[in-house]
């Protein structure tokens, strides 16, 4: 398909027994049910989680409180969905707003005791505290870097537990990701980063590697500005990893981040329900002035694609054409939404009878624009 050709269908999680359609119907509830276990949370807050699951399987979605600090935000984002079922509006907003109402339901943004407690902080920190930083060669660790997406606590409270060990890549840019890399094209680097915990160790390393062998000059990280999708990083969330590392690493990374080589960003856009093909303006700038971005994770590469059910041999740089930059994405497959296969390996996997686009036991690592500027191509919804 090139960017020409009519714009594939949004994913919804429309379909009874479909894998969104599980993520709400399945996965959704559980993840209440463990943040509403695992704290002291009144009768208010339980009463408003168990509120928002009903609403989500059986009622249609509400608007957030009037006097909520993004009221408006949301009213634009969910345009034309408030008052449908969860079931009958674009996945990626059914997924983005559930996960905002949860912080409504448990007090995040209310003046309170409450107020500032991520809810998932307690998954995070067992994560985190658990899992060792990759080393190795730039393609080592630019490979941990997409295995370390399998840590995602969301996708383990769902029914798939990905395999612990490497899985296949199904898309292996791994050799011009590398070579543009030492011929400088990570010089001045943007991560968007998507987990806490292993997935974040593993960033970090492949971080401190870029600063410390001269490959970038600087790295910008672009984390969560609140908790998202359970497990997404956050400031703190790279704090606590940066004091888990080995204290040689560590000194490397807080040294850098002194003198401004390494840096933190987020942006309000990063927390939004839409695809990056409508990302504002300033946000576009930063990726922009970066040499190269790197996206991680899977819900990153449902927003840079276009969450839709796009044809799996669509190449991934015309889909990307739009981007102002070049760019790399490395995740594991937790979706049903790729691009950019060669049309053997889809025969392959298709012939393998497994779910592989969901079960993260298969990972990418795809470019595009590593030698020129892409322009524009349209929104697939
Ligand atoms: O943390 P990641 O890699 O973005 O993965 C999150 C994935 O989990 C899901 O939300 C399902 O729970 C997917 O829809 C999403 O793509």
């Amino acid at each position: 398909m090139s960017p020409a050709d009519p714009t594939p269908q949004v994913v919804t999680p429309a379909v009874p027994g479909s894998f969104p359609w599980s993520v709400l119907h399945d996965r959704h509830p559980k993840l209440v049910a463990g943040v509403r276990d695992a704290h002291p949370y009144g009768p208010d807050q339980r009463r408003a989680l168990d509120a928002l699951v009903a609403e989500s399987l059986t009622g249609v979605i509400a608007r957030l409180p009037a006097d909520a600090h993004d009221a408006a935000r949301w009213e634009t984002w969910g345009t034309g969905h408030y008052g449908r079922r969860w079931f009958d509006v674009p996945f990626l907003f059914a997924e983005s707003y559930f996960y905002r109402r949860i912080l409504d339901a448990v007090g995040y943004f209310a003046p309170g005791p409450w107020q500032g407690v991520d809810p998932y902080a307690y998954l995070k920190s067992a994560e985190a505290r658990t899992s060792s930083p990759s080393t190795g060669s730039l393609r080592e660790l630019l490979v941990a870097a997409v295995w370390g997406n399998r840590a995602d606590l969301s996708f383990r409270i769902g029914q798939h537990g990905g395999p612990a060990d490497e899985g296949s890549l199904v898309v292996d840019d791994s050799a011009a990701l590398c070579a543009a890399l030492e011929a400088g094209l990570g010089r001045e680097l943007c991560l968007v980063a998507d987990n806490a915990g292993g997935e974040l160790l593993a960033d970090l390393a492949l971080v401190d590697h870029l600063l410390a062998t001269g490959l970038s000059e600087r790295v910008a990280v672009h984390v969560k500005p609140y908790p998202y999708f359970v497990s997404d990083a956050l400031a703190t969330d790279v704090a606590e990893c940066v004091s888990v590392l080995d204290p040689a690493t560590r000194d490397r990374l807080l040294a850098a981040a002194a003198e401004g080589r390494w840096t933190l960003r987020t942006h309000d856009f990063y927390r939004a329900p839409l695809s990056y093909h409508h990302a504002p303006e300033d946000l576009r700038a930063e990726w922009s002035a970066a040499t190269l971005t790197v996206f991680k994770g899977d819900l990153n590469y449902r927003r840079l694609v276009g969450d839709a059910h796009w044809p799996a041999l669509t190449p991934f740089a015309d889909v990307v054409e739009y981007f102002p930059g070049p760019v790399a994405a490395l995740r594991t497959l937790k979706c049903e939404v790729v691009v950019g296969l060669a049309a053997g390996t889809l025969a392959a996997l298709d012939a393998s009878g497994e779910e592989w686009r969901v079960t993260g036991a298969h990972g990418l690592l795809q470019t595009a624009g590593l030698d020129s500027r892409p322009g524009s191509s349209p929104a697939p919804g």
